[in-house]
């Protein structure tokens, strides 16, 4: 656990950077800190191995005091994963990598087997390993940032605005896979940003800063989309928070119906009262849609409309079927098991009337 007591920063000049902070970042779990700019986020994230020393309060790890360790050994307990990657430009890709076991005076055999393992984790190919940054796309090079904090596997990861500088397509694939490998890996991971989706996401607890280095509120994401503190929180999550706080929403308890699904081999005269049909082949898996009165006979013949989206019952949340009822030609939400076969419709109705378990337990 990671442990800000009562942490203030002034700078030179008299910038009060952190104000009185007090929080924990949990151990094994990933806490963002997240706010507007100059909020005093970086000089928190910093404030934990020492490149910045608190004017006042203290930072402990684990109950000790972090200015009990000299900074040199601290930082190699940390990964830091910084914006742009910040990987050194004539070194290449696997010495990149092996920076910190280098340091360690591993093996240079080791180091490099080290480095080959943690690409093939962070997803990039071992044909790399021989290249320079410059011959990485922005993304690869961010991974390999990845790969060099965790290579002597330390137990905290400080992570600075780590996917800020990739397009959004890259950035989901970077935080998805982020995400993985925090499942398998179970690090103590402080992670700034200042995109409030991003911190939704990613974190398991969010700590919002406000310009001056004040703590407004430490949450979970569901307890801060439905419970902000003040109004800058709730001007900082802005006007979609009713929508993202079903993304919290499971969809494993909702009631599906079977009223529209019909098999390929049903008689297209048996439809009666209905406005849309869903074909679904022999295994059940939904080939598109059809409205009565379009063809006589098997509905094999009907003229088909894409299925579009579907969710995963009970993987997905509630905001993914939301938006696949939105996209449907029907208006209704397919919902599909593990293998694709479809479990049963949904109305958008029936799943805004889903418990959100938004005014349950806060994190907080
Ligand atoms: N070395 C420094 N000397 C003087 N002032 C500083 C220094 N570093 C940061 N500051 C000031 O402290 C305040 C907090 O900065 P910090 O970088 O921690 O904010 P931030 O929330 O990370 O912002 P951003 O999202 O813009 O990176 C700002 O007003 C900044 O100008």
């Amino acid at each position: 656990m990671i442990t800000f007591e009562g942490v203030t920063k002034r700078y030179p000049g008299g910038t009060v950077a952190l104000d009185d902070v007090s929080l924990d970042c949990p151990t094994g779990r990933i806490t963002v800190f997240v706010g507007t700019s100059g909020g005093g986020k970086t000089t928190a994230l910093r404030a934990i191995n020492r490149m910045v020393d608190p004017t006042s309060g203290r930072v402990l790890i684990d109950g000790r005091d972090v200015r009990e360790h000299k900074p040199a050994e601290l930082r190699r307990g940390m990964g830091y994963v910084i914006q742009h990657a910040g990987l050194f430009p004539h070194r290449t890709i696997e010495d990149n990598i092996a920076t910190v076991p280098y340091l360690l005076r591993w093996s240079k055999k080791k180091a490099r087997a080290r480095a080959l393992e943690l690409m093939e984790r962070v997803g990039l190919d071992a044909s790399m390993a021989k290249r320079y940054p410059f011959q990485l796309s922005g993304g690869q090079q961010q991974r390999v940032g990845v790969a060099r904090a965790l290579a002597a596997d330390p137990p905290i990861m400080l992570m600075d605005e780590p996917f800020s500088a990739v397009d959004p397509v890259v950035r989901a694939e970077l935080q998805d896979e982020f995400l993985r490998l925090q499942d398998e890996l179970h690090k103590t991971i402080v992670f700034v940003t200042h995109d409030i989706d991003e911190a939704i996401k990613l974190g398991d607890r969010i700590a919002v800063f406000q310009t001056g280095g004040k703590l407004v509120q430490v949450d979970s994401p569901e307890h801060l989309l439905a419970h902000p503190a003040d109004d800058f929180v709730a001007g900082f999550i802005g006007q979609n928070r009713g929508i993202r706080t079903l993304s919290f929403a499971a969809t494993d308890e909702l009631r599906l119906s079977d009223d529209a699904v019909r098999p390929a081999t049903a008689d297209a005269a048996d439809l009666d009262g209905l406005d849309w049909v869903l074909v679904v082949d022999d295994d059940r898996r939904p080939v598109g849609w059809t409205r009565p009165g379009q063809v006589d006979g098997p509905l094999s013949e009907a003229p088909l409309t894409p299925v579009g989206p579907t969710f995963r019952v009970g993987a997905d949340s509630v905001r993914v079927a939301l938006d696949a009822a939105v996209l449907s030609p029907s208006g209704l939400a397919v919902g599909v098991d593990d293998v694709g076969a479809v479990v049963g419709t949904a109305a958008g109705s029936d799943l805004l009337a889903v418990p959100t378990h938004a005014d349950g337990e806060g994190g907080g």
